[in-house]
């Protein structure tokens, strides 16, 4: 007997053993309960689409919805916002496969959403990052999110800050080490340098181990997996096929995410591990020994925090935190660093004060760097960041422009009335940070990189929620002023010892808006030096 044969005898005696024994009423009422729940199903879809039909959406395809434009990605980035603006003013449906996700990027219905955390929470929205970051601060709602933001905050505490300024710069030096062998040579990418640089810090600063526990092979390979684990979140939202879990764990995708899981999981765990001993060990030796002071800031308050029902946090709750942690802090900054070099890089007249352009513009980064940090090559202090300001304006445009998380979401807990429209329940919200600050509304001749958008002058007249590149409310960054302090930093390092040059046009940049915003053929630039 062949195959096919085969199934159609077991598909057979499937049939009858469950419905050849029914009675015909049996048989009756389960095909008018599934008539019933087909039409039940049929309405509510109905009903929810009606909810929807009065915010504007781009014609699409019947079951792929935009998947297939999506998929394809953008001419240009100018036309995909050209779109947006044009089309659909200030929100927009755009459906991925059969499901509709509302884009928003106007500020007052971002104030909306962002203030309402309680009635409009992260909710399911996150939930293709859990095989990475768990249940961590960045996904979790509720007494959960409270308890473990309790910790973290205490660690970008101002006071806290400025004890991680001697691992700044220290990682600055060294990869000014690193852009030496660079100098006077062309065009190079400055990715890796920059992800490995922000991942020291955050080694330092949050784990408080050096860098040199790490072969550079292992520092590159962390990077890369962080960058790529961002890759395949994105691509499960975009792919609808792929949200399923049953058709996600079958897929190839799964399996190269769970290989970079891998290399993740194992180099954070062996740093917890280490530390956990040593703490045990400094804890257990003598009393008076152990300095209440000197403990390190985030890892080992949670290895002496307990939860809300007594008990201490797992491995598992403190490894999802880490992880968060050097995701959410090392992609951030390391895109940040990318495009205000690769902006700078362009902009020649910003970053350098000849004598004849500083007539026209005075304040240039590198006069403002002169002028603080004379000629020496000395360590930066806080202080010091404090007199950063046109410096601050060039980085607060960049995040304008390129703003490191694109978008953020949110979904209803039930349905937000708004009077033109409505959000309705467990529809997901995605907040667009980048066409929010390329809306023409705020922002004039919006995609031209103007730092003067930010002198204190202009920073007055903004709408509140027009510019986000941090979120608001109480879901806002916990690591801004941290990002802040960091990327001062390294650009004062960079800059002051470099002139940085760019050969592309900002229009010509290829950009990958994934989980961050990324310039596709990486951040290139070439460097010379300066004295
Ligand atoms: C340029 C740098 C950064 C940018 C642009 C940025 C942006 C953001 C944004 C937009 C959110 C909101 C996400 C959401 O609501 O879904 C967020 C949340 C968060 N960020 Fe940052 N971030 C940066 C750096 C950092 C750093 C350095 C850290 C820590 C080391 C950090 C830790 C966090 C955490 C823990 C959250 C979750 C907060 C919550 O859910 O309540 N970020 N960040």
């Amino acid at each position: 007997m062949d195959l096919t044969a085969k199934i159609i005898k077991i598909v057979d005696f499937m049939g009858s053993t469950i419905f050849g024994t029914f009675h015909i009423r049996a048989k009756m009422f389960i095909y008018y309960s599934i008539a019933v729940l087909l039409v039940y199903m049929i309405i509510k879809r109905k009903f929810y689409l009606s909810k929807i039909k009065s915010i504007p959406c781009k014609k699409s395809l019947p079951l792929f919805g935009h998947t297939l434009i999506l998929l394809a990605g953008p001419k240009s980035i100018g036309n995909l916002v050209k779109t947006f603006q044009q089309e659909c003013k200030r929100i927009c449906t755009v459906w991925f496969g059969p499901v509709p996700c509302i884009v928003v990027y106007n500020a007052e219905d971002m104030q909306t959403i962002l203030r309402n955390s309680k009635e409009i929470p992260k909710g399911q929205s996150y939930n293709f990052l859990r095989p990475w970051l768990g249940e961590s601060i960045l996904i979790s709602d509720g007494q959960k999110f409270r308890q473990n933001k309790k910790i973290l905050v205490q660690t970008f505490h101002k006071t806290n800050l400025l004890d991680f300024l001697p691992i700044f710069n220290d990682n600055a030096d060294n990869l000014i080490q690193n852009f030496a062998k660079h100098v006077g040579k062309g065009e190079f990418a400055t990715d890796l340098y920059l992800a490995t640089g922000a991942m020291f810090n955050l080694l330092g600063t949050t784990l408080g181990v050096h860098r040199d526990i790490l072969t550079e092979e292992e520092a590159f390979n962390y990077s890369l997996s962080v960058e790529k684990m961002g890759e395949f979140v994105f691509t499960r939202n975009i792919k609808f096929w792929l949200r399923p879990d049953i058709f996600f764990y079958f897929s190839n995708l799964k399996k190269k995410q769970d290989d970079h899981l891998n290399i993740l999981n194992n180099l954070t765990e062996r740093v917890i591990l280490s530390k956990k001993k040593e703490f045990d060990e400094r804890k257990s030796s003598s009393i008076t020994e152990f300095d209440e002071n000197k403990k390190v800031l985030f890892l080992e308050n949670f290895f002496s925090a307990t939860k809300l029902n007594g008990e201490p946090f797992t491995l598992k709750e403190i490894k999802d935190e880490v992880m968060t942690m050097m995701f959410a802090g090392q992609d951030t900054t390391t895109v940040t660093l990318g495009f205000v070099l690769s902006l700078l890089g362009i902009h020649q007249d910003v970053q350098v004060s000849m004598h004849f352009i500083e007539l026209l513009f005075n304040n240039k980064v590198y006069k403002e760097l002169e002028e603080i940090l004379g000629y020496s090559d000395r360590d930066i202090n806080y202080e010091d960041t404090q007199k950063m300001v046109y410096l601050e304006q060039v980085i607060k445009e960049t995040w304008r422009l390129y703003p490191p998380i694109n978008s953020i979401m949110r979904v209803p807990i039930k349905d937000i009335n708004l009077g033109q429209y409505v959000f309705p329940k467990g529809t997901t919200l995605l907040c667009s940070i980048f066409l929010l600050h390329r809306n023409e509304e705020y922002y004039h001749d919006s995609h031209r990189f103007n730092p003067e958008r930010f002198n204190s002058d202009n920073d007055k007249n903004r709408p509140p929620y027009s510019f986000l590149p941090f979120s608001e409310g109480v879901r806002k960054c916990i690591g801004s002023k941290y990002a802040m302090l960091v990327v001062k930093v390294f650009l004062a390092k960079i800059l002051s010892q470099y002139r940085v040059i760019c050969n592309q046009k900002q229009r010509d940049f290829k950009l990958s808006l994934q989980l961050t915003v990324r310039r596709k053929e990486g951040f290139l630039i070439s460097l010379e030096p300066r004295k």
